[in-house]
């Protein structure tokens, strides 16, 4: 299977590149065992991610595109470094407030807010399967974030996932989106992130179980 890897910075797979990759260049195809992987790395958000897609996938064909990194969760019940699967995710700063009411882009019949991964490739993982919201703004204000829980109620946020759902539904390529828990979505406060744990333990993954999609 030829296999896209879509991470927004190198740090987050550092660890797979490092073993896989040591002399990293984006045009390199990796073979781990029936795979070939191409790794790109986008930036953060949403506009780099959906350049960086829609410019390879205007290129080049793949048999899964796969979005990988770490992620906010809102719930306590998902541990910090778990990995979850996010098989829906929403733009949901997309749309126009009306006063104290917000109305999405879809509820303004002006386009789709709401992106869905593959049905086709199944992982053998039993990942926690999440919906997930992508924003431009983490949120870090106890108001704001009661707001998006009562609008939408994500289990997790990230700044790319739609934007990757988008680009990959848009040039009919399966795809996927495996995260791993840094933070708790909560008032700000970096100190509480645990990015070493969820980066080793999305490596450790990558490393270990890539081979068997
Ligand atoms: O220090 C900050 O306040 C801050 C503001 C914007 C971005 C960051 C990052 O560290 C980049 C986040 C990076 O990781 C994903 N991520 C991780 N946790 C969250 C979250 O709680 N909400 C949204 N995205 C998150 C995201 O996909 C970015 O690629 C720090």
């Amino acid at each position: 299977m030829k296999i896209l890897l879509v991470a927004a910075t190198y740090q987050e797979i550092e660890p797979f590149i490092k073993k896989y990759a040591p002399k990293f260049n984006t045009d390199e195809l990796i073979e781990i065992d029936n795979h070939q992987i191409k790794i790109m790395i986008t930036g953060v958000g949403m506009v780099s991610t959906a350049y960086a897609l829609g410019k390879i996938l205007a290129l080049e064909t793949f048999d899964l595109a796969l979005n990988v990194g770490i992620a906010g969760s809102f719930y306590r019940n998902i541990k910090l470094g778990q990995l979850v699967e996010v098989r829906e995710d929403i733009l949901s700063e997309l749309g126009a407030e009306d006063d104290e009411e917000f109305i999405s882009l879809e509820e303004l019949e002006m386009g789709n807010v709401e992106f869905r991964a593959s049905e086709k490739i199944i992982l053998r993982e039993g990942f926690r399967k999440v919906t997930a919201i992508t924003v431009n703004t983490v949120h870090g204000n106890e108001d704001s974030i009661v707001q998006i829980r009562e609008r939408v109620n994500p289990t997790i946020e990230t700044m790319e996932g739609a934007a990757f759902f988008y680009a990959c539904e848009e040039a009919q390529v399966e795809a996927l989106q495996i995260r791993s828990i840094s933070n708790y979505v909560e008032k700000r406060n970096r100190e509480n992130w645990n990015l070493g744990l969820a980066v080793k333990n999305l490596n450790d993954w990558l490393i270990n179980s890539l081979k068997y999609i």
